[in-house]
Parts: C-alpha cells; sequence; structure tokens
C-alpha cells in the first residue's frame, strides 16, 4: 500500500504516485499533512510515504527533508522526478467579462500550497496582484475549498486532475514561471520498493562534523573526489541543538555496495564525523513530456 502526500485525491503527489506505482499498483491512502504521511508509515498503516523534496523553481522543500532527518528513521526506498503542471482553477461562468473572455479581474482570492504559490508568482504579480493570495494544505485542497464556495469569487492553482476530479474548470492552463518545472519525490519505507526495477542507483548520506575548524567539509568532499565519486547534491540543514551547526544531506550517484563507496564512508567517519545511511535506492527518470 502506498500512501500520498496531502488530502484530498488530485494533488501533484498524488499524479506523481499514480506515474511511479500505476494506477493499479498500489492502493493510495490521503493523509492531510507531511507529518500524517510519516507517521502512517511509521505505525505501519501504509507501506509507503510520498515525499515531495526538491523542485526545479523553489529548491528544497526543507520541511520534508527536516523530518527525514530529525523526526522519523525511514530508509529511502525510491527517487523519481515528475512534472508540476499547474493551472488556474475556478468556475469559469463566475469569471467572465461582458465580452465573454476570462476576466481575472473577477477573482478576489486565490489560493494554494505554498511551494506552489511560489512557483507561480510572475503569473500571480502580472494578472492577479489585486487578488488576495492564500496558502492551505496542498494544491487539491485549495480546488476543493473553491469547489465548496461558489460565487465568492475563488481561484487555486492545481493540477487539472483536481480540476476535473472537483467539476471545475481550467481559466489559465500552465500557469508556472518557467514550463520545464519538476518535482523531486522520494518514496519512504521500512521494505525495499519492487513495483519497477531501475538499473541507476544512488545513495543518500546524513553527515555530521565533529566540530567547526577550516576545511572540515573539505576533508569530507576529498573522500569522494579523490576517488571520482560523484555527488549530485550536498544541502546543509540545521542541527536544531544549536545555532550555525548543520548536518550535510548529500546525494552519491552510486549504490551503497559499490567498491568504492564504503571506503570513502570509513574514510569520512575516521577523520571524527558522524554518518547516517538515509538510503540506497534506485532512481527512475522521468520519460513522459519534459515540461
Ligand atoms: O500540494 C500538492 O499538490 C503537493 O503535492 C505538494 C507539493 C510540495 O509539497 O512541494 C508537491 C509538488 C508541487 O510542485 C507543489 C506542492
Amino acid at each position: 500500500m502506498i500512501s500520498v502526500a496531502l488530502l484530498p485525491e488530485g494533488t501533484v503527489s498524488d499524479e506523481a504516485a499514480r506515474y511511479l506505482c500505476g494506477n493499479d499498483g498500489a492502493v493510495r491512502v490521503y493523509r492531510k499533512l507531511i507529518s500524517d504521511v510519516f507517521l502512517s508509515t511509521v505505525n505501519g498503516d501504509t507501506d509507503y510515504s510520498v515525499i515531495p523534496i526538491e523542485n526545479t523553481i523553489e529548491g528544497s522543500v526543507s520541511m520534508h527533508l527536516d523530518w527525514l532527518i530529525h523526526e522519523v528513521d525511514l530508509p529511502i526506498q525510491a527517487e523519481w522526478i515528475y512534472p508540476s503542471i499547474q493551472n488556474l482553477i475556478g468556475r469559469s461562468s463566475e469569471c467572465r467579462g461582458d465580452n465573454g473572455e476570462i476576466d481575472f479581474g473577477r477573482i478576489v482570492r486565490v489560493m494554494s500550497h505554498p511551494v506552489a504559490m511560489a512557483q507561480c508568482q510572475e503569473f500571480l504579480r502580472a494578472n492577479l496582484p489585486h487578488a488576495d493570495w492564500k496558502n492551505v494544505s496542498s494544491t487539491a485542497e485549495a480546488v476543493r475549498i473553491v469547489q465548496e464556495n461558489p460565487g465568492m469569487g475563488l481561484a487555486a492553482i492545481g493540477t487539472s486532475i483536481a480540476a476535473e476530479h472537483f467539476g471545475l474548470d481550467v481559466l489559465a492552463p500552465g500557469v508556472t514561471d518557467h514550463s520545464n518545472n519538476f518535482t523531486r519525490f522520494l518514496l519512504v519505507g521500512k521494505e525495499p520498493f519492487r513495483l519497477k526495477e531501475s538499473p541507476v542507483r544512488k545513495t543518500t548520506i546524513l553527515v555530521t562534523l565533529p566540530e567547526d575548524y577550516p576545511g572540515a567539509l573539505h576533508q569530507v568532499l576529498s573522500a569522494f573526489a579523490w576517488r571520482r565519486i560523484n555527488l549530485s547534491r550536498i544541502e546543509s540543514r540545521p542541527t536544531k541543538k544549536q545555532l550555525g551547526t548543520y548536518h550535510f544531506y548529500i546525494e552519491i550517484e552510486m549504490a551503497l555496495d559499490t567498491v568504492l563507496l564504503p571506503a570513502a564512508l570509513e574514510e569520512i567517519k575516521a577523520i571524527g564525523c558522524g554518518v547516517r545511511i538515509l538510503g540506497s535506492y534506485p532512481l527512475f527518470a522521468y520519460e513522459g513530456r519534459q515540461g
């Protein structure tokens, strides 16, 4: 069973889960908050959680990374990328001007998930500067609120499947600031993911320096560099214990059992760093439309 981030049906996470698992490959269960999603897998109510962690326009989804680092001990079992195509959604009958065209001036409030709002800043500034912009718990939740409140000049930023699911109209399609807008998702859970195979694997680790001294991070990185191990991402996240102290979230383009990697990790431990393996897992490239 797969637990999908965020209530209700029709979020980008929901679309992404359908893409990874297929429509029949898993039962999707919806939870309102990301904490509920993680906890459903910790408690054994679901096998996996779908977690968005990075977006082309908005960058890291820090709160989700921090849950992975601080709150739960659930290994990463897969990574995949899925396009985030956002649309302006509402009731076209409420938004038509005298000439019959959609008139954004009739919209008084636009709602969405904060990450989706951030992806559409230029569109919002150009077309809806007069409206109230409001963050809600997910893109599909915003669409649901529009559906439940007719006649109030509400609109949402969300997916076309949410518009269809809630019987609303796409007032403007593809409203993200760049069309090449993708989100990176992680599947986390206790068991390896077996629905699909991929020849490409990655390993993610969390490195904690023993203390701050000149060249500490350089020493860590050189353990990878001289072995010619490629890193695809390094991100610092606060330890939350003392201001200015960090964990380094490092993605490595190699499976954990590849000859050189265990030696590199031993070298990092030998200089006194804490190393936690967050997962070694298959990576699935997006094979559909690019943006
Ligand atoms: O609200 C949604 O549709 C989500 O799936 C959440 C989320 C996110 O948390 O980053 C996922 C991808 C989108 O690009 C925007 C929002």
